[in-house]
């Protein structure tokens, strides 16, 4: 199991040493991507699926070696399906929906699913199910059953669970199950609940941000330093989203400070961590294009409610919030072209372990050079197949313990 207790749970920086990550190793909904649904299912292409599994399984080592604990969704939402019954029809109802498939076959479906053993059901609640895959007999006449093809969806597989960062994130000891902004993640966060709620190492876990209404993604929220984070706006989290996170973490004393920061909404830079991560307690590597033109409104908690200024630019208002003289920002220096493509392959999109010690794709390398010329120790990984789903080692980890 692994559920033996490590440090208690709890994050306040980025970039503090990293005790314990949730990741998830890529598994069968991969290999549901085909050319007509990978743009839906937001894949760039689709995946070799054992290589990319080999990938990630470097990332998991490369992490262990640096003392981090490792959780993955797989062991952790078989535990909690094990262990809990409520768990178990939580995740059921979550993944059969009765106005895709009617009533006859959504009822004869989660009667079948009670019975699957754990580790099967977290399968199929991650890798979803097809028609040709349906166990149960004829039962009632089902018309849906009659009508769709084979290979439809009886349960949409989540290719994008392994991008953890996006469906739950930490601020202080509390977790935050975000609300996904696209239907192809939706259901995502309905694991990373059951997860939280019903295994037993989170048991007594409190929530933050419980609205499940405005759409907020981690990737888009960067805790900068004790008491101040970062939201990015744009192509998932939205400005109501960011409101409703900023009012709930005030509310909860999480936090007196959230910097607001419009992002273009477009793929390439679909959350905040694919522009600027953190890679020292002062540092960030940012994409060139965008490092001097970033924008942010600052909330702070009043006495007298929530205050909003700005927007100005981003380095200044962050380094103010953060009280320190100056953020540093990493000079990647590099041309238009190459700067380009680098942030396409989430170059920017590091994973601090420690202060000053990051993780980064190893094809990246103008600008891990320029991390290392400052200063930055640059920790490699492959990331060829991995990052066909448009991710780095950010967003492919959520951190649940740093120093
Ligand atoms: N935090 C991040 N940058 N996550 C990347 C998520 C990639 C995923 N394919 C999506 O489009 O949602």
């Amino acid at each position: 199991m692994a559920s033996e207790r490590g440090t208690g749970p709890g994050v306040e920086s980025e970039v503090g040493r990293l005790r314990t990550v949730l990741l998830h190793r890529p598994g069968d909904e991969l290999k549901r991507l085909t050319p007509r649904n990978n743009d839906q299912l937001l894949f760039d292409g689709l995946p070799w699926v054992d290589r990319a599994q080999d990938e990630h399984d470097a990332f998991a080592d490369l992490l262990r070696s640096r003392g981090v604990e490792v959780l993955l969704v797989s062991d952790v939402l078989t535990e909690a399906l094990t262990v809990s019954g409520a768990a178990r029809i939580q995740g059921i109802a979550a993944a059969v929906d009765p106005r895709r498939l009617g009533h006859t076959l959504a009822q004869e479906l989660s009667e079948h699913l009670r019975t699957v053993e754990p580790a099967d059901l977290a399968t199929v609640l991650m890798a979803g199910m097809t028609f040709d895959e349906l166990p149960i007999g004829p039962g009632g006449p089902s018309l849906v059953r009659r009508m769709h093809h084979g290979g439809d969806f009886v349960i949409e597989p989540l290719p994008n669970l392994l991008f953890t960062r996006d469906s739950s994130f930490w601020i202080r000891d509390r977790v935050a199950i975000t609300s996904l902004a696209l239907p192809a993640r939706v259901r995502e966060a309905s694991l990373t609940d059951l997860i939280y709620a019903h295994h037993p190492r989170f048991r007594g876990v409190r929530r933050a941000y419980e609205s499940h209404t405005a759409p907020v993604e981690g990737g888009d929220v960067l805790l900068l330093a004790p008491g101040v984070i970062a939201v990015g706006v744009g192509e998932r989290t939205t400005p109501a989203g960011a409101e409703a996170l900023a009012r709930s973490v005030f509310d909860d004393n999480l936090a007196h400070t959230v910097l607001v920061v419009p992002i273009e909404q477009r793929r390439a830079s679909m959350h905040l961590d694919t522009v600027c991560t953190m890679v020292d307690v002062d540092a960030v590597v940012m994409y060139p294009a965008v490092a001097h033109t970033l924008t942010a409104f600052t909330l702070r908690r009043e006495e007298s409610g929530v205050s909003i200024r700005g927007a100005e630019p981003f380095l200044h208002a962050a380094a103010a919030a953060m009280g320190i003289g100056k953020l540093r920002v990493i000079d990647t220096g590099l041309d238009h072209v190459t700067a380009e493509r680098e942030q396409w392959d989430d170059g920017n999109n590091t994973l601090a372990v420690a202060p000053g010690v990051v993780v980064a794709y190893e094809r990246n390398v103008e600008t891990n050079a320029r991390l290392e010329a400052s200063g930055i120790e640059v920790l490699r990984i492959a990331g060829s197949e991995l990052g066909s789903g448009r991710g780095g080692p950010r967003c492919m980890s959520c951190p649940i313990s740093r120093d």
